[in-house]
């Protein structure tokens, strides 16, 4: 998604290429792309592993004291580095597992063309929902996040989804790599009608969605 902000609309689908950058991609700044330093791909690896023990331990009270302090001398020396939106290498690396964003679920991209996307990983036990399958909504967040990518991939202008329809075919399970493949159907006007699913290795559909992707307006947030 970072590239399109950046260079504006990419040939596509209805492509409107060579137009105004701000004009059809609705409120959305002009974000240039901060690349990850070498090992900021660690880091974020590093931060997914305390979130996976985070919700995975059962700690005796002086280990949590002494988790506490040292989580906030962490984040004490993260502090003065702060910076607005779109300034983070968070979320705008494609490279690094989740675009090197802790949000999301840490998948690759495999193929990002205009007739769609592939992208593929595995949920963790920080995505555990009940019974070691995933939680419906970090599923939801995925199709969510792929939908972005479809967009852009697909040489539309930036879209907010106005529905996501989820079908939870069988249990996710985690720590298993999974496919997640997904498109633009049909498109009418500003609206782009898109489909994904999220299979495991043998093929069989575990979720799919369908989902309405609506261009924004200019101004439009
Ligand atoms: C660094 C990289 C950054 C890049 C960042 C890139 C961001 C990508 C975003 C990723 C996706 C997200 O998570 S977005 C976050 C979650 N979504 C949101 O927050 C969206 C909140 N909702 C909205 O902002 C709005 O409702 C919109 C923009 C979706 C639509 O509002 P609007 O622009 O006023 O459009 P509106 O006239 O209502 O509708 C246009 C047409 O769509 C139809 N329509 C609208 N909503 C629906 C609906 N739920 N179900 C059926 N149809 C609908 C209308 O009937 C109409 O059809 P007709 O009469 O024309 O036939």
């Amino acid at each position: 998604m970072s590239e399109s902000v950046q260079s504006g609309v990419r040939p596509g689908n209805g492509v409107r290429s060579g137009d105004d950058v701000h004009e059809h991609h609705g409120g959305f700044p002009v974000f240039t792309p901060v690349q990850a330093g070498p090992n900021y791909g660690e880091f974020v690896e590093s931060l997914r592993r305390l979130q996976d023990l985070a919700v995975s331990t059962h700690l005796p009270d002086d280990v949590v004291d002494d988790a506490i302090a040292r989580v906030n001398a962490l984040s004490d020396m993260l502090e003065p580095h702060r910076v607005s939106e779109g300034k983070s290498p968070a979320g705008f690396n494609r490279q690094l597992p989740g675009r090197g964003s802790l949000l999301l679920l840490p998948w690759l991209f495999e193929k990002v063309e205009v007739d769609g996307i592939r992208s593929r990983g595995v949920f963790r036990l920080f995505h555990r929902g009940g019974n070691s399958a995933a939680h419906g909504g970090t599923i939801g967040l995925l199709f969510d996040d792929m939908l972005g990518m479809i967009v852009y991939a697909s040489g539309h202008p930036i879209a907010r989804t106005a529905y996501l329809h989820v079908n939870y075919r069988q249990v996710t399970p985690l720590e298993t790599e999974l496919v997640l493949e997904g498109r633009v159907d049909r498109v009418e006007g500003r609206k782009l009608f898109c489909t994904a699913e999220l299979r495991d290795l043998d093929g069989t559909v575990l979720a799919d969605c369908e989902a309405l992707m609506i261009e924004l307006l200019p101004g439009q947030p």
